[in-house]
């Protein structure tokens, strides 16, 4: 099923008609504050009937269009049934300085923390968050809406070990083929097709400006998949803007062209016969992907392909998990080997000496 942009402006409509005006503290007990945004800020609250916690995310009326508010809220109450898309709770209202709606509360903060906290998040860690996000994008694809806002700071987490995380922030979520102004800023989040608006923002000071208009499709939300599966296996960003001013973007790019190259070469050969490039000297890797695994290279190369419209959708990532994302390093291998020899100690004091060669014989696989 695509849903039309017109399912949701009516909506819109229906439930600008029921808006109430309410007292929060009248129905809310306040807890704690979760977050803010440039928009307002998020609380966790209980319903003093129904004794139900939930996060009431309060937009400012100066700031919020009423139009603005509605669409974030009717896409996230009636679109993101998947359980790792943050869902609206039925309840929206106003204040005399705010539009609120309730919604689903993440308990244990967002994956910035995660990567910030942790010197590294493990490739198990990464592999299941990015599993359960796959399946919350491709389902938003699939009723015809685009994310454009996925970053760590986006996914809140419903437990400490990221075994249950949720999606949240629509508020730039867009039917897909809408066209919107381009508009780069500086993140490796913001895809490399927005370049020439980059030119744009550097032209303005002459007043030179000419809009740079983009449709919005999926493989927006694709590339930052690819950017989060980097930033949780490395715990820092590939390059800082994705852009020909970037040496470290331009080291990927050159290494990406160099690998399709070979590829089209020994595509070629196979079809038409001739020698094949296998025993050519290996192409090296963009010194930032120094630490991933060949497998993982690979995923990386479909998400974050240059050219928009090759890139893989968020369900490729599924046919990469349970491989290795990471390159062990010397370090930790010897690491490992000591865990093993101190676990296989311990079983010997107390007696088992039989497992001992299976603990062993375990961690070497
Ligand atoms: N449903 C929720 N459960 C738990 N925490 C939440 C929830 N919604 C938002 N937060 C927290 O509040 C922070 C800000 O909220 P939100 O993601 O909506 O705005 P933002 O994207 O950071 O703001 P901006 O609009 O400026 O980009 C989040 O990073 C998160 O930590």
């Amino acid at each position: 099923m695509t849903t039309s942009p017109g399912e949701l402006d009516e909506l819109c409509y229906l439930s600008a008609q029921s808006m109430t005006s309410l007292v929060t503290s009248d129905h809310f007990k306040i807890i704690k504050k979760l977050g803010e945004g440039s928009y307002g800020k998020v609380m966790l609250a209980v319903h003093k009937k129904r004794g139900t916690a939930m996060a009431l995310k309060f937009f400012r009326r100066r700031s919020t269009s009423l139009q603005a508010f509605l669409r974030e809220y009717n896409l996230s109450l009636s679109f993101c049934t998947h359980p790792s898309l943050t869902r609206a709770l039925g309840i929206f209202f106003s204040t005399p300085g705010h539009y609120v709606f309730a919604q689903q509360a993440g308990l244990y903060g967002d994956l910035y923390n995660v990567i910030v906290s942790e010197e590294r998040v493990s490739e198990e860690c990464t592999q299941r968050v990015m599993s359960q996000l796959s399946g919350a994008v491709s389902h938003l694809h699939s009723l015809g809406f685009v994310h454009r806002d996925i970053k760590p700071e986006n996914v809140f987490l419903c437990d400490q070990a990221c075994r249950w995380v949720k999606l949240g922030d629509f508020g730039l979520a867009r039917p897909r083929g809408t066209q919107v102004r381009a508009v780069w800023y500086n993140s490796p989040f913001c895809v490399p097709e927005v370049e020439n608006a980059k030119r744009i923002i550097e032209a303005e000071e002459e007043d030179e400006v000419e809009d740079i208009w983009m449709s919005v499709e999926p493989c927006l939300d694709s590339w930052a998949l690819g950017i989060l599966v980097f930033c949780l296996l490395t715990g820092c960003f590939p390059w800082e803007e994705s852009t020909s001013d970037d040496l470290s973007y331009c080291a990927y790019r050159d290494w990406f062209n160099k690998i399709k190259q070979r590829e089209e070469v020994s595509q070629n050969c196979e079809k038409y016969g001739g020698d094949t490039v296998g025993e050519e000297a290996e192409i090296e890797v963009a010194s930032q992907f120094d630490s991933l695994s060949s497998l993982v290279l690979t995923l990386l190369r479909q998400l974050l392909h240059p050219v928009p419209w090759l890139r893989a959708g968020p369900d490729e990532i599924l046919s990469y998990l349970g491989g290795p994302w990471l390159l062990k390093t010397e370090k930790e291998e010897m690491r490992r080997e000591q865990e093993a020899r101190e676990e296989a100690k311990k079983m010997r004091e107390r007696g088992g000496v039989g497992k001992e060669k299976e603990i062993l014989g375990r961690r070497e696989r």
